[in-house]
């Protein structure tokens, strides 16, 4: 089970690769984990944005964990494993992490009920009940994709429930992160990959980030530098990383990502399931470009 002080350095949130029928492709993202682990990173995210999960079935999930132990285990290697268990559903979300729990994962990503609009209070007890469970939880706050978004002191009060051990913060901006760090608080992962340098100077434990599937050791090597308090080599490095982040993100994630991963020969398609759609030809040229670079 994750504690607090294991959130951070850089977990990957992972693609679920599917075939050009849609179908889960198993054979693809065991290749995929496989070229994944041969880096330092600290952890893995199954089912987070990244990862589709609102058109991930829950058996689906069970199947991805599975193979992703399985790659870790004929490796030797061990790392963390999360996986995304938010819905707008109460009930089915302690559901998920319950299940979560017998499946042998390290923490659950709850993220922010959406879709509902449901009050602050209404959030907090959400949360509440997700962290009764027993399963490590890591809030989510991600206000472009939920449709809601948490105030000061509602994120305030997430963190002191217990069993929360931390916030992915994709908040949109360093605001969140600065109005909290005057306080002790538990760890913040950056969700918001433009802003990983910031977030990291502004006491971000690290990044949960989908860019870092491309570059992964650069990213590395940006927390690591900041680790060590070397925050101008640690913006160097980033500033080379931008244009990437924003190729990556001109369109919905994981599209582009997809694109990119596939082009390589990591996973056999692209495919993202609908209503999610394939990267435009236009960017499709910028991500040949930077392939080629
Ligand atoms: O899958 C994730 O977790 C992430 N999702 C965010 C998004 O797609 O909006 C971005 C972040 O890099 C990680």
């Amino acid at each position: 089970m994750l504690r607090e002080e294991d959130l951070k350095g850089i977990y990957v949130p992972v693609v679920t690769p599917f075939l050009s029928d849609e179908a889960l492709d198993l054979d693809s993202y065991r290749n995929y984990l496989g070229q994944l682990l041969r880096h330092d990173v600290q952890g893995l995210v199954i089912n987070g944005t990244t990862g589709e999960s609102p058109t991930v079935s829950w058996n689906e999930v069970v199947e991805l964990v599975q193979a992703a132990k399985s790659v870790m285990n004929a490796r030797g290697q061990r790392i963390p494993l999360i996986i995304g268990a938010g819905t707008s559903h109460t009930r089915t979300t302690v559901e998920r992490i319950e299940l979560a729990g017998q499946i042998g994962v390290d923490a659950v990503l709850v993220v922010t009920p959406y879709y509902s609009r449901p009050s602050q209070e209404g959030i907090l007890e959400h949360f509440r009940r997700a962290a009764q469970v027993g399963v490590p939880v890591i809030a989510y706050e991600i206000p472009s994709r939920t449709g809601i978004r948490l105030s000061v002191d509602t994120v305030r009060r997430i963190m002191e429930i217990p069993g929360v051990i931390g916030l992915k913060d994709s908040s949109g901006g360093v605001e969140l992160l600065s109005s909290l760090s005057s306080h002790d608080r538990k760890p913040v992962l950056c969700g918001e990959d433009l802003y990983f340098h910031d977030m990291l100077r502004l006491g971000a434990s690290g990044g949960m980030l989908a860019s870092a599937n491309i570059r992964t050791d650069a990213f590395i090597d940006v927390f690591r530098y900041a680790d060590r308090g070397d925050f101008i080599k640690a913006e160097q490095l980033f500033d080379s990383l931008i244009p990437i982040i924003q190729l990556l993100f001109q369109e919905s994630n994981p599209s582009p990502l997809k694109w990119l991963l596939a082009q390589q020969g990591i996973i056999e398609s692209d495919t993202v399931r609908l209503p999610m759609g394939p990267v435009t030809k236009g960017l499709q040229v910028q991500l040949a470009q930077l392939l080629r670079h």
